[in-house]
């Protein structure tokens, strides 16, 4: 399964926010997005999530037209936890699969609520949290509470997972820590991955692709007349091979964003 962006671009009103995004994603990608504040990495996810429609162009999952609202096979983490307060931490993972279940057909009974319990623990189980499944989120640490949103987002086996700096609330051991899961995850699920994310050494540690978006024009007395695009699209799956690219590529990207070019 492979992501096709044909030349995407993004308007609000007379503001171009994105613009002739080209890139071909296969699956299991794990992409670091990264750019300067306000450069639209958040709009293009919500694009990706089908929160939002390009206003021109097209993405394509497997030949298809990503569907134009959200749906079981994208899930999204943001930097906040999304997870509700008056929850345990099993009613959290299993509210998702109510909604998805109560669109349809409404609520679990019998074997089918069981079975769902099950995958809601196992998927509980997978972000190291088994311990607390009938704790709240008031009891749980930062990093326990974005181990719960990824639960709550994992459990509907999203094919594409869409991180919005899950981690930037998190100190730096958990951080760590939260890296390591969310390898183990992606490994395991074969989950194509886009993360935002304003750490690049976090971005180079982690993807294999790293996308850095930016404008490559400007208007000083229009500053919406021109769209972030992506300036780099770096592939990292090789590292040890591509390190002294990689490693001129990130100089690069971070002297962009400093503004020191353009
Ligand atoms: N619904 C909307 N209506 C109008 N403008 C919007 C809307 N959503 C985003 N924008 C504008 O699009 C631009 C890009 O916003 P976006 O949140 O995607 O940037 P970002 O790169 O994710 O920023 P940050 O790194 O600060 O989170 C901003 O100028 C923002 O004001």
């Amino acid at each position: 399964m492979s992501l096709l962006i044909d030349n995407v671009w993004k308007e609000y009103g007379d503001q171009i926010v994105l613009e002739r995004l080209n890139m071909e994603i296969p699956t299991g990608e794990f992409c670091a997005v990264v750019g300067p504040s306000g450069c639209g990495k958040t709009t293009f996810l919500r694009m990706l999530l089908g929160m939002e429609k390009p206003t021109r162009g097209a993405m394509l999952l497997d030949g298809k037209p990503l569907p134009d609202e959200p749906g079981p096979d994208r899930g999204i983490v943001f930097q906040r936890y999304s997870v509700y307060p008056h929850l345990t931490v099993l009613d959290n993972v299993m509210l998702p699969l109510e909604f998805e279940r109560s669109r349809f057909f409404g609520r679990f009974f019998g074997a089918e609520r069981r079975r769902a319990i099950g995958d809601a623990r196992s998927c509980i189980a997978s972000v190291g949290l088994e311990h607390a499944m009938d704790k709240y989120p008031s009891e749980l640490s930062g990093g326990m509470q974005q181990r719960l949103a990824i639960a709550q987002t994992l459990v509907r086996r999203p094919k594409i997972l869409l991180l919005d700096e899950p981690f930037g609330a998190l100190d730096p051991g958990t951080k760590s820590q939260m890296h390591d899961l969310l390898l183990k995850l992606w490994q395991e699920e074969g989950m194509t991955v886009f993360m935002i994310t304003h750490d690049l050494h976090e971005g180079f540690k982690l993807a294999t692709r790293v996308l850095s978006f930016d404008k490559t024009r400007r208007d000083p007395q229009a500053p919406g007349a021109y769209g972030a695009t992506v300036i780099y699209d770096l592939p990292l799956d090789d590292k040890a091979e591509r390190k002294p690219i990689v490693e001129k590529w990130k100089r690069r990207t971070l002297e962009t964003q400093a503004g020191m070019v353009h």
